[in-house]
């Protein structure tokens, strides 16, 4: 499947969103970090400041929801013109109901688990999803380190994809970095959010495309 890559503004200057957008434009699309300070213990932004990014950013919104009540909360992102709208299986009470719900009104369905969640109980149902976003620190913050002991579940997952002869994106978020990127993909992910990897270096878009060369050799 296609490489892609998706910063996260989480580690953006915030001060300064519009240019933070702008020095991403070499990516795939643009990864935005929604927190209550309830499903994590970290807060963001909501709908009115995410709509603002969707209009201003050079590339589609991949939002990510750690958010509870998510069967509630998904759909405005979706409405809204995300391009994809990820929503955490541990918030949400029909996830089924969600992602079809999501993909109705136009967006791509993912769901994200966290790094104790197994995949099991979803293997049955991945051809209800555009995506799946399996964690790799847990959800909150940005700068972690990257937890190997995630890789086991990439690579059932993408196994489970491949022999349900699905289109399902495989994500992982966390911890993605030139020193990571190589296992995440060689586990079987092809989508790959990294967020202090991209924004801490100077040239973003060198940043980008050293990611996207590194994946690329890794699938080979
Ligand atoms: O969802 C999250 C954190 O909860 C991530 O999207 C982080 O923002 C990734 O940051 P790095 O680990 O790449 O610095």
């Amino acid at each position: 499947m296609s490489i892609r890559i998706h910063p996260s503004i989480l580690s953006c200057d915030f001060s300064r969103l519009s240019e933070e957008l702008d020095a991403i434009s070499a990516a795939d699309m643009a990864h935005v970090d929604v927190m209550d300070n309830h499903f994590v213990p970290n807060l963001t932004f909501g709908p009115p400041v995410v709509e603002r990014i969707r209009e201003v950013s050079p590339i589609p919104i991949d939002a990510h929801l750690m958010i509870e009540q998510a069967d509630r909360h998904a759909p405005v992102y979706a409405d809204m013109g995300c391009a994809s709208v990820s929503f955490h299986a541990e918030a949400s009470a029909a996830p089924v109901r969600l992602a079809r719900e999501i993909r109705a009104l136009g967006a791509k369905a993912s769901l994200a688990i966290r790094p104790a969640t197994p995949i099991e109980p979803y293997i049955d149902l991945l051809a209800e999803f555009d995506q799946i976003l399996i964690m790799t620190v847990e959800p909150g913050f940005g700068g972690q380190s990257f937890l190997d002991v995630c890789l086991p579940k990439v690579t059932r997952t993408r196994q489970a994809i491949d022999d349900a002869g699905l289109e399902v994106q495989l994500q992982v978020d966390g911890g993605v970095s030139a020193t990571t990127v190589a296992r995440a993909v060689a586990a079987g992910a092809n989508v790959l959010v990294a967020g202090s990897a991209v924004y801490s270096a100077e040239d973003r878009t060198a940043a980008i495309e050293e990611l996207r060369e590194l994946a690329h050799d890794a699938q080979r």
